[in-house]
């Protein structure tokens, strides 16, 4: 029989940034997070990084892919290893090396069987196929946790979580309507690149990973007429929910070649939170405040850009006493426990979906013999 009270359920990302592996404890029934618990953070060698990014844009059986799942799957092992003991289930979002909602493919590196070995502990995996097959974007998966939050930290207004990662998604939610599922409660979908292009900028001429604090992009001039040149994307006359691959926008990189770096830097920061702007055009409603989560929090050029994009007041998510570098694990671990009771994970307004899906796959340990 199926439990029905709140478990301790360990999550799991690997992000597009490719930076290492999220890992973090959620207490849930899989409706109401009754409490956050350790959390864990695991880098990449350069090592690993330069396997997994050899099998970018790859496909199942694809050069480099097994090499790629083999170092996701030991890297997520190690890190959640010493959490996985008060785990009594496992959400293992994997590493997305290609994604194409237009032709309903995704592909998350790593295998949930062989996690499941070797946590010893049962594990959800491959949450975006199902929703996928449905007709849905397969992204983003975080809103229905986004909701839980929401309710978490009392709110009893529309908000938003913004979130900026290599790509940049929101999800806009209303807390005071009765499920994530119900038309109504959730508007999510990507917003465009966020940290990605200003990522590939700073490697390409700076040797940098990223610009820190968005020091660089602060001395730099914004190019107009670049700005205006990325909005004619196609993109952004979609309706939503829509969502990204993060090469989509390579382009980007091209139109600001003749810029310094300053100001190449400025502009490309721009482009993020320009984006960003454009889609609260689809909020149902205006929301109370805009919360942001994950690495471009960090980054206090791109914030001041936003808060001038938005009419609401732009924080980090710490203000609300909500972890913004554990955010997705623990987004993770949340649907792990939905996929567990079988509770949808996407729905209509999130994913675009044709009815709330619950996606994923359960993977259990061997049964050891005595
Ligand atoms: N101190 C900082 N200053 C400026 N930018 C930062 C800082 N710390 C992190 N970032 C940016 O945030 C990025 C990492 O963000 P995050 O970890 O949220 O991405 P991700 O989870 O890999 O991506 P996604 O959510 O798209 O899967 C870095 O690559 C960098 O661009
Ligand atoms: C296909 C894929 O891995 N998409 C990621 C990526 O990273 C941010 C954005 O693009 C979002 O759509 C999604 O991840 C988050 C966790 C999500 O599904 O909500």
């Amino acid at each position: 029989m199926m439990k029905s009270g709140s478990i301790w359920a360990l999550g799991a990302m690997s992000g597009t940034s490719l930076d290492g592996v999220d890992a973090a404890l959620v207490l849930t029934d899989g409706h109401r997070i009754e409490a956050f618990g350790d959390t864990a953070y695991r880098p990449y060698s350069e090592d690993e990084s330069i396997v997994i990014r050899a099998a970018f844009g790859q496909w199942p059986g694809g050069p480099g892919v097994s090499a790629a799942a083999r170092v996701i799957e030991a890297a997520h092992a190690e890190v959640m290893a010493s959490l996985a003991a008060d785990a009594e289930l496992v959400g293992f979002h994997g590493q997305t090396l290609a994604h194409d909602p237009g032709g309903r493919r995704t592909h998350q590196a790593g295998d949930g069987a062989r996690l499941a070995e070797l946590l010893n502990r049962p594990v959800a995996w491959d949450f975006r196929s199902a929703d996928m097959h449905l007709g849905g974007q397969g992204a983003p998966l975080a809103p229905f946790f986004h909701f839980a939050c929401a309710r978490w930290m009392n709110a009893r207004a529309p908000l938003v979580f913004l979130n900026l990662g290599g790509v940049g998604n929101l999800t806009w939610v209303d807390p005071t309507q009765p499920a994530p599922e119900v038309p109504g409660a959730c508007l999510a979908f990507d917003t465009g690149p966020a940290n990605a292009p200003v990522n590939d900028l700073m490697v390409m001429r700076l040797g940098l990973s990223y610009d820190s604090a968005g020091r660089i992009a602060a001395d730099g001039k914004v190019d107009r007429g670049v700005i205006a040149r990325f909005l004619d994307h196609p993109y952004f006359l979609k309706m939503p929910p829509k969502s990204l691959d993060r090469n989509d926008f390579h382009g980007l990189l091209d139109m600001v070649a003749d810029l310094s770096d300053a100001d190449a830097a400025a502009t490309l920061t721009c482009a993020a939170a320009v984006a960003v702007g454009l889609a609260a055009d689809h909020f149902p409603l205006p929301p109370e405040r805009i919360l942001v989560t994950g690495g471009g929090r960090h980054n206090v050029t791109l914030m001041a850009m936003l808060d001038d994009e938005l009419d609401a007041p732009v924080s980090p998510v710490e203000e609300v006493g909500l972890d913004g570098d554990m955010l997705e694990a623990q987004a993770f671990a949340y649907l792990a426990v939905r996929v567990a009771r079988g509770m949808p994970t996407s729905c209509p307004t999130t994913t675009g979906v044709g009815a709330a899906v619950g996606g994923g796959l359960i993977n259990y340990p061997p049964a050891i013999e005595i």
